[in-house]
């Protein structure tokens, strides 16, 4: 697994080591590279901007917006990006809130979400042909139509409290193993 937080990661397998589904050990532990994606929410304090996806992977789920960093930028610079392709909008005091790594036992790439949050944006949340922006009171977040990891870290994304996640995901959205870390993940060299 080479991915920004692989020595993170390679201690969780290590710590978690009686309870870590095989799929998730094997695509951890295997030879490809993550797969690097982004995910912003703008948060302005008691609501959530999220938008409905209207097509492809995810379709009918509320989420961020994000998607896949391209080669030659940076991960934020790709949420930059995917958030004035989506919704329109240019973050005005973008944060890193977290990471999530994700497997899946019918793909054999780690996924590695970067999570950012927003409270200030320059112009007006609009419907795009990939996501319609709907605001959220923190309270009525709708998880049940959401991915099924999402109901384990909007607490700490929340509270502004630094995340960082693996999850197991059967036949692509039934999620079956998760941990989930609050605070900067520091790792020593050693524990690599
Ligand atoms: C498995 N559990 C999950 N929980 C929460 N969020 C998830 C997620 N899995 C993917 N995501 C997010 O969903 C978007 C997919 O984007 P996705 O359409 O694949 O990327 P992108 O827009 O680059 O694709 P195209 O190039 O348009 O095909 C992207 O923000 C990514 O972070």
């Amino acid at each position: 697994m080479l991915g920004l937080r692989a020595p993170w990661v390679s201690s969780v397998l290590r710590r978690h080591a009686a309870v870590v589904p095989d799929f998730v050990r094997t695509t951890l532990e295997g030879p490809q590279p993550n797969k690097l994606l982004t995910l912003v929410i703008i948060n302005d304090g008691s609501r959530v901007l999220l938008g409905r996806k209207k097509r492809g992977f995810g379709e009918g789920y509320y989420n961020g917006f994000g998607g896949k960093v391209e080669a030659g930028e940076t991960v934020r610079q790709a949420a930059e990006r995917e958030l004035l392709e989506e919704a329109c909008i240019t973050a005005e005091d973008m944060t890193e809130a977290g990471v999530l790594v994700f497997t899946f036992d019918d793909n054999p790439q780690p996924w590695e979400v970067h999570v950012f949050s927003a409270s200030r944006f320059r112009g007006e949340p609009t419907e795009t042909d990939e996501m319609a922006p709907v605001w959220f009171n923190h309270m009525e977040v709708p998880f049940n139509q959401m991915w099924a990891d999402d109901v384990h870290w909007y607490p700490a994304f929340l509270q502004q409290k630094y995340f960082c996640g693996v999850f197991g995901f059967r036949e692509t959205t039934k999620l079956v193993w998760h941990t989930l870390e609050e605070g900067e993940v520091q790792v020593a060299p050693e524990m690599a």
